[in-house]
């Protein structure tokens, strides 16, 4: 299988700081990748980096053959949860979702945003404005906002931050079926062992700016 994502030697400082020191990895097409480390480990920027958001201080990175280390464009076979989506709070949430399609670069049918937030659990014509929503709700908009596009690439940030134990087994069954049905690349960063340990083929601990990587059968083992 062909190399989807490189990071080559790369390096993130901030002022004084070094988040990340000579990170190399090599990721492929439709699998799972865990990202685990501590609280300010680096997972996120990491994530930043991939689509653009930031810029590593050296080092290269590549999607798919294509040097992204100094891109300004959020690439777009990409779909990410990064830390808290902004969403217009008076707007209700598939008014939110058909705004963001509207500035996309692969816009689907409103009956696709519709299918969407049914697949996260979320009702379409649910007309509350998103200000009103719980903080669950709110992620699986995130989820929702993520997903709309059919990205090739989906990369979450610790998809599951609120989700009630029925909302994590439907994301776990969805995030697998993108992966199986769809051929999915998913990239998650997440401080749950088993949401970690159900969807990931192969992991990456990060620690003191390094990362080490460690091969994962699929669905269930040794973390
Ligand atoms: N824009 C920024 N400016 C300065 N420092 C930053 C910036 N973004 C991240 N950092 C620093 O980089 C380090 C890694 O942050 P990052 O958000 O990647 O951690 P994380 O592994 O995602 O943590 P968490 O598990 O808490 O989400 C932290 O020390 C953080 O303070």
């Amino acid at each position: 299988m062909s190399i989807y994502i490189k990071f080559e030697n790369v390096c993130k400082s901030f002022r004084h700081e070094e988040v990340l020191k000579h990170v190399n990895f090599e990721l492929k097409k439709g699998q799972i990748y865990g990202f685990v480390g501590r609280n300010g480990s680096g997972k996120t920027v990491i994530f930043k980096m991939i689509t653009g958001l930031m810029r590593p201080s050296s080092g290269q990175i590549f999607l798919e053959e294509v040097n992204m280390t100094h891109s300004k464009q959020f690439p777009k076979s990409i779909g990410a949860l990064i830390e808290t989506p902004g969403f217009i709070s008076h707007y209700s949430g598939l008014k939110n979702l058909k705004i963001l399609n509207g500035l996309s670069e692969k816009p689907v049918s409103l009956e696709e945003l519709k299918e969407s937030m049914r697949l996260v659990g979320l009702d379409p014509d649910n007309k509350k404005p998103v200000r009103t929503y719980s903080l669950g709700m709110k992620q699986k908009l995130g989820i929702a906002q993520a997903v709309m596009n059919k990205p090739d690439l989906l990369i979450l940030d610790e998809p599951m931050n609120g989700l009630d134990e029925e909302s994590v087994k439907r994301m776990r069954h969805f995030f697998k079926t993108l992966k199986e049905e769809h051929g999915v690349t998913i990239l998650l960063a997440s401080h749950n062992k088993e949401d970690i340990q159900i969807l990931c083929d192969e992991l990456f601990y990060i620690a003191d700016g390094t990362l080490r990587a460690q091969k994962e059968t699929q669905a269930g083992v040794s973390a």
